[in-house]
């Protein structure tokens, strides 16, 4: 028997050869030599490796100067019920309206096909939104002003999108309406299975939502009342505009 011991990556491997099967000893596990490299040929399939960036000669400067505007991503994080599809879909007709291309992201929609393998479990939602941080920077690039509206609950995923948009690109909405408007709002009647223990893991019932920290734009009621979509999304605008997201 001839036995020889290798680093991996910290870890302790011990390659043994006994008779005619050469086996890989890793912690307490053994290993064929060839189910170990079955297992390297997998990680590299499924990771990408060896690919490469291609370069194309009309770039996001050249798009943004055909629309005049700059390309960037709005995205409108609230509880279910606090206004969200509502302000994106304002906001869209406000910016339409002044000539300015934008797009809107919708939870709800995405779920119906791009995410529609997904729930509602903490890891779901994670990759839910890891999904729609890198579809709303494709868009980004093209030059538009991407509306993403999600209840986006946990701010290590929000934060997570905030980096893959530098420069200020990534325009955190914080819909800051309290649970019991929402709840009276109810306008699918979600709330109503969620008490009565229907649905489960529902946001703001039995599972967490975590307010921004640090977003740029922050909408709530006043003297008790609720601004008007038009209204929020007027102060959408101005913030555009005030950055000079509308024009090139
Ligand atoms: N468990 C649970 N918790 C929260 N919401 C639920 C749940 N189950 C279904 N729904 C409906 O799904 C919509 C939220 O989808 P999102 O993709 O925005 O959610 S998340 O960002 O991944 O948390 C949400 O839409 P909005 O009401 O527009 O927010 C709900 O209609
Ligand atoms: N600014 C507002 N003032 C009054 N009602 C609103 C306002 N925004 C939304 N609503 C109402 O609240 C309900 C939930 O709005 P919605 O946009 O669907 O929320 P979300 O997308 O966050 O679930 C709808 O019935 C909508 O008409």
């Amino acid at each position: 028997m001839r036995s020889t011991w290798e680093s991996n990556g910290g870890r302790d491997c011990v390659n043994v050869t006994s008779g005619l099967t050469e086996v890989v000893v890793i912690g307490v596990s053994v290993f064929t030599v060839e189910r170990c490299r079955r297992i390297i040929s997998d990680v590299s399939l499924n990771n990408s490796t060896n690919i490469f960036w291609q370069e194309c000669p009309v770039g996001k400067v050249e798009r943004q100067k055909l629309l005049n505007q700059k390309g960037c991503v709005v995205w409108i994080t609230g509880l279910s019920g606090s206004g969200k599809s509502t302000l994106a879909c304002s906001l869209s007709r406000e910016l339409h309206s002044r000539g300015k291309l934008s797009y809107v992201l919708d939870g709800d929609n995405l779920r119906h096909g791009l995410n529609m393998d997904l729930g509602f479990k903490p890891e779901d939602r994670t990759e839910n939104i890891r999904r729609v941080g890198e579809v709303a920077k494709l868009f980004a690039d093209a030059g538009l002003i991407c509306i993403a509206s999600l209840i986006s609950p946990y701010r290590k995923d929000r934060d997570a999108c905030r980096e893959m948009l530098p420069d200020a690109k990534f325009i955190e909405v914080f819909m800051n309406m309290p649970l019991e408007l929402c709840e009276s709002r109810d306008a699918k009647g979600l709330y109503k299975l969620a008490r009565a223990g229907k649905i489960k893991g529902f946001t703001g019932i039995d599972d967490p939502y975590e307010p921004p920290l640090n977003c740029e734009i922050k909408l709530q009621q006043q003297n008790g009342l609720c601004p008007t979509p038009v209204d929020m999304a007027g102060q959408v605008v101005s913030y555009l505009d005030d950055k000079g997201f509308l024009q090139y």
